[in-house]
């Protein structure tokens, strides 16, 4: 049995991810003390909600999806619930294993872990890493579970703020680009519509590109570059405008807030 605690935003992706690749409702609980979101992903997924020590004494792997900054009452709150089969995935940014295994009192095995929301179409990236007493087959079993909902790769701990600042935040980057495309067309004259759909297909076509060809970005960029075209003039704006300072400043900020909030 598996547990989700804390079923926002990311909660649900991997919910939705999980059951789209063979888990069924009934071997998935999730605990979540918004009355009306359990009720709507009950409806939704059909899965059962329940207290969270309940969802810790029941399941033996937990997915903790709660905010950074209520992870140590939901740790405190489950930790006498657990045993050493225990195998506990925290999602959240900037939460250490170092203090999972603090607040869990050294029960059960931790994992931390960064995914993404594309988890919910199975497509996610996530980085894992172990905790002290983590062993491999731990780590291997939380992989397959994370594998589910899309690639998986293992980093150091060391690693894990900025992974959470390219991949974890990552797709936001790339809704604002395509939000700011909208707006220029519509700015433009486009039909709103009309804007929309060329934007959304152009981002979702190019990332299916990065990833089936396997060709660096440059190489795909400059395949796009006619000379004396259109997309020399607008990237020449893009260099002007300092956008690939602005992205090493952006990733560079996600890292610091998630260094932040191991803080505390
Ligand atoms: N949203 C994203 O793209 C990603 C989020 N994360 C991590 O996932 C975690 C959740 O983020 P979001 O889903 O965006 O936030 P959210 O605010 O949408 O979800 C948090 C959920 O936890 C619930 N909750 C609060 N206290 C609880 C408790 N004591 N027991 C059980 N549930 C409780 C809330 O009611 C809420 O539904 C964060 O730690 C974040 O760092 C990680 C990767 C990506
Ligand atoms: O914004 C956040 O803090 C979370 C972590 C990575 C993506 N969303």
């Amino acid at each position: 049995m598996i547990a989700i605690i804390g079923a926002g935003k990311m909660g649900e992706a991997l919910l939705a991810g999980l059951l789209a690749t063979g888990c069924e409702p009934g071997d998935v609980l999730v605990a979540e003390p918004v009355r009306q979101r359990a009720d709507d992903l009950r409806e939704r997924y059909g899965v059962d909600g329940v207290p969270a020590t309940e969802a810790a004494r029941r399941a033996e792997t937990l997915i903790l999806a709660t905010k950074p900054q209520d992870m140590v009452a939901v740790l405190n709150e489950i930790a006498d619930h657990l045993t050493a089969r225990h195998l506990v995935i925290s999602v959240a940014a900037g939460i250490t294993t170092s203090v999972l295994e603090k607040h869990l009192s050294d029960r059960g095995a931790v994992v931390r872990a960064m995914p993404n929301t594309p988890a919910l179409v199975g497509k996610g990236m996530t980085a894992v890493c172990g905790g002290t007493h983590t062993t491999d087959t731990q780590l291997d079993q939380a992989e397959r579970l994370l594998r589910s909902v899309g690639e998986v790769v293992r980093v150091p701990e060391r690693h894990m703020d900025t992974v959470t600042a390219v991949s974890g935040s990552g797709p936001a980057y790339f809704y604002f680009v395509t939000e700011a495309m909208i707006e220029a067309a519509v700015a433009m004259g486009l039909p709103r519509a009309t804007a929309e759909v060329l934007a959304r297909r152009t981002i979702a076509g190019a990332a299916t590109m990065l990833e089936e060809s396997g060709e660096h970005p440059v190489m795909l960029r400059e395949n796009v570059t006619s000379p004396g075209g259109t997309t020399a003039a607008a990237l020449r704006e893009l260099e002007r405008h300092g956008v690939r300072t602005a992205v090493t400043e952006a990733v560079d900020a996600a890292r610091a807030r998630s260094r932040e909030l191991s803080e505390g």
